[in-house]
């Protein structure tokens, strides 16, 4: 699919890594590099302006390398930027190390994966079918 994209970043244009992946690296964009303190969280600009179809979203999920090596997360993972937003997609990165972590502008800090929803059109009813699982959950059923 086509998407537009105003980039005002001097930063590449979000590019898969390989043919089938889902995510595309998003960049910070910054004046000056960013400190994060452990347990701090900011946000982060990008410089990049998305307009997607209606009935698609994208969402801004952690990179694992960043989370796993330096304590580095997106702390509403995932997040939603909706079809008609038209400001600055933001990243909320949270520091969950010991260790300050410093953003550099250009740094790939989170990836983006575009996907398709339901439009959903809710039918009040006074009661829902009956299934073996029924109102059980959140581990009814045992450890193992
Ligand atoms: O990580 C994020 C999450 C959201 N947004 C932008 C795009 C999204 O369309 C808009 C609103 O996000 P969301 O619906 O999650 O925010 P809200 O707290 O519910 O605010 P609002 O009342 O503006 O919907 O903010 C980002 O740039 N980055």
């Amino acid at each position: 699919m086509i998407i537009k994209i105003v980039n005002e970043s001097n930063n590449p244009l979000p590019e898969y890594s390989t043919e089938m992946s889902a995510g595309m690296d998003l960049r910070a964009y910054l004046e000056e590099p960013v400190a994060l303190k452990p347990m701090e969280r900011k946000l982060i600009p990008t410089g990049l302006y998305i307009e997607l179809p209606k009935g698609f979203e994208a969402q801004i999920r952690p990179r694992s390398g960043l989370a796993i090596k330096k304590g580095i997360t997106v702390l509403n993972s995932p997040g939603t930027i909706d079809a008609d937003y038209r400001g600055e997609i933001r990243v909320i990165v949270i520091n969950l190390s010991q260790e300050e972590f410093i953003i550099e502008s250009g740094e790939r800090i989170c990836q983006m994966v575009v996907a398709s929803h339901e439009t959903v059109e809710w039918k009040p009813v006074e009661v829902l079918s009956e299934t073996q699982r029924g109102a059980g959950g959140f581990g009814h059923t045992g450890k193992n």
